[in-house]
């Protein structure tokens, strides 16, 4: 088993903000690994950080165990898609494909090519002027089509219609069966991307509250429902992860897998025992203790970082001419 990336005691300080807070994982190689939490969990810082794009206050990190930071061998191996990625002002698809091109070793035209049509992605405008889901989709075809050993999506659906995300997941899963390499992405929309997480790291403010296989994690949890001091009985004793009660009826969701002696007990107190899905245990985990309604409204998402360094494929978008030709190399400087 090959370890495309490890972090040990990764710490990213802000002020007073641990945006990670010593978060050690293996993310094993040729897997599809999902990044969850809550807004401001630290995904993006997670990812900023292991592309080097960030340094981090302490801790280390190895991709393919070499330090990412200055290293440009392990850099070209990586690919970081941010939701936000910037683009020169007068760039337009022909230029961003370009750039690509170059700075991608891997780089398949044939693939980014049959993307911009899947995804019906414009050729005249200028990058700045496409719509928010246009915007994702060339990300989408940055990201697959490059075929880094390593690459990172954040948030890589914001602003696709349903058609669209649905032609993402399933190229992802397609080219990932024809390419396999090692795939991390964060995402809020967890029940639709469910089918194509093989490893889920769940992060609450800063920490890893979970690291497992996605079945594992599924199995790890249930939920019960019925009138509140029936749950309350049957919770005793267990690790509450998550509450809501409306009237006098009460879900609970406890860590642990259900046994034959829950059932026979959720039966005899007329309580309803369920699974768990991976969405509702991102929820549980980011889940502050307190009783709280049913309809608990989100906090702000969090602001976004103008100040973030932002380098990789932006700096090679940048550093290509717009009116240069069309370059066939497929290396930088090759
Ligand atoms: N450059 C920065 N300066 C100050 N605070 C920052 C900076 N970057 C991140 N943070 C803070 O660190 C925390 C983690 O932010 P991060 O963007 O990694 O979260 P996230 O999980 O990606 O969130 P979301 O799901 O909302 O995109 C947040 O509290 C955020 O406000």
């Amino acid at each position: 088993m090959t370890i495309a990336i490890e972090t040990r005691g990764l710490t990213r300080v802000h002020g007073d903000t641990r945006a990670l807070d010593d978060v050690s994982v293996r993310i094993r190689e040729n897997t599809i690994t999902g990044l969850l939490g809550r807004n401001g969990a630290g995904k993006t810082t997670f990812m900023s950080l292991v592309t080097a794009q960030d340094a981090p206050t302490s801790g280390e990190i190895e991709v393919f165990g070499e330090r990412p930071f200055e290293n440009a061998r392990a850099l070209e191996q990586m690919c970081f898609l941010r939701d936000n990625q910037r683009y020169p002002d007068d760039y337009k698809l022909i230029h961003a494909l370009r750039a690509a091109r170059i700075f991608f070793p891997n780089w398949d035209q044939g693939l980014a090519d049959e993307l911009v049509e899947l995804f019906r992605i414009p050729k005249k405008p200028i990058i700045k002027k496409f719509s928010r889901g246009q915007f994702s989709a060339l990300g989408i075809v940055l990201g697959l089509a490059s075929r880094c050993p390593v690459t990172f999506f954040d948030e890589p659906y914001l602003g696709l219609d349903a058609t669209a995300r649905t032609h993402f997941y399933d190229v992802l899963l397609r080219d990932y069966a024809e390419h396999p390499r090692t795939i991390v992405l964060s995402t809020h929309l967890i029940d639709e991307m469910d089918r194509l997480l093989e490893h889920v790291v769940i992060l609450d403010r800063g920490r890893v509250v979970q690291d497992s296989t996605a079945d594992e994690l599924r199995g790890m949890a249930h939920q019960v429902s019925g009138k509140a001091q029936a749950v309350a009985d049957y919770v005793a004793g267990r690790r509450v992860l998550s509450r809501h009660s409306i009237g006098g009826l009460a879900t609970v969701v406890v860590e642990g897998r259900v046994t034959a002696e829950d059932r026979g007990a959720a039966a005899a107190s007329d309580l309803e025992l369920g699974s768990v899905t991976l969405q509702e245990l991102v929820a549980a985990y980011g889940f502050d203790g307190a009783d709280t309604p049913t309809h608990r409204p989100e906090p702000l998402a969090a602001a976004e970082h103008s100040a973030r360094a932002d380098t990789g494929l932006t700096e090679t978008v940048a550093a290509v001419a717009s009116d240069e030709p069309t370059s066939t190399s497929p290396r930088k400087g090759a």
